[in-house]
């Protein structure tokens, strides 16, 4: 864990923030090489959906929690478009319903994955640190939470070309929530990092945007370490949880 013992400029933070990412972004997890890869059968792709839904629903809910702490209309007005990329408005459905599609695509039931009732625990409170964490920061410590968003893009698209190439139940409505990040994140990122890196001045200002870089890594690592114990090894899953028809664990490992 990085510990500053002097003020950084704004482009030596930025530097921080990335190795950070380099270091701990989800993308490394090994579930996401299996994802991505091909190796997971339509249960375990289904169970990572399902238990998605929950960070995807999140997001807007953590969104409007940031802006609790606004007192500018100007910087509302900008940050709310985030809240339509998920909740959708005028002609765009949104992020959550095309997140929908995707889940019915795979088989599941829409009421189902909107009850959550089958999602694991971890999703749960790993989402519900992510939404609380926003509530309670500073303004600048919020918008800083969001900057795991720099990574996104990248793995939005390997996962819109692994999933298309491995999986023959994969086709284009099921990664067009991704399609749709890949121009939406870029612009969320953007403000978000010019604001931190003109706002965050103080050591301790830049400690606390760093540790928020590493609460949101681990919100997002935590989800993947609860999807691998439950459906890949050694296949756990905690009572209640969605159970795949066919686990089919040995194919993944
Ligand atoms: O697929 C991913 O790996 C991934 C990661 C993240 C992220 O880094 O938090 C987001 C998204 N997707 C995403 O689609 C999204 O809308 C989003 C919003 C936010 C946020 O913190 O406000 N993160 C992410």
């Amino acid at each position: 864990m990085i510990k500053l013992n002097k003020v950084l400029s704004p482009d030596e933070l930025e530097q921080t923030l990335q190795g950070i990412g380099a270091e701990r972004y989800h993308n490394l997890h090994p579930f996401h090489k299996l994802l991505h890869g091909g190796k997971l059968s339509l249960g375990q792709v289904q169970a990572w959906a399902l238990n998605r839904y929950v960070y995807q629903q999140g997001i807007p809910i953590k969104d409007y929690a940031i802006l609790s702490n606004c007192p500018d209309k100007e910087l509302r007005n900008l940050w709310r478009q985030r809240i339509f990329d998920h909740d959708g408005i005028d002609q765009d459905e949104g992020g959550i319903e095309r997140w929908l599609k995707l889940c019915e695509a795979l088989g599941l039931e829409r009421a189902y994955v909107q009850s959550m009732e089958g999602v694991l625990p971890a999703t749960k409170h790993a989402v519900d640190t992510y939404i609380n964490f926003c509530r309670h920061a500073p303004l600048l410590i919020g918008f800083a939470s969001c900057l795991t968003e720099l990574f996104a893009p990248k793995i939005h698209k390997e996962r819109i070309a692994g999933m298309l190439e491995n999986y023959d139940f994969v086709d284009e409505t099921m990664v067009a929530y991704f399609r749709e990040r890949l121009t939406q994140a870029p612009r969320d990122v953007d403000f978000a990092l010019r604001y931190v890196k003109e706002h965050a001045r103080t050591i301790d200002q830049q400690q606390a945007v760093i540790d928020a870089l590493y609460m949101k890594t681990g919100v997002l690592w935590a989800q993947l370490d609860a999807l691998y114990l439950a459906y890949v090894s050694p296949g756990m899953i905690p009572p209640g949880c969605f159970t795949p028809v066919q686990t089919d664990v040995a194919a993944a490992q």
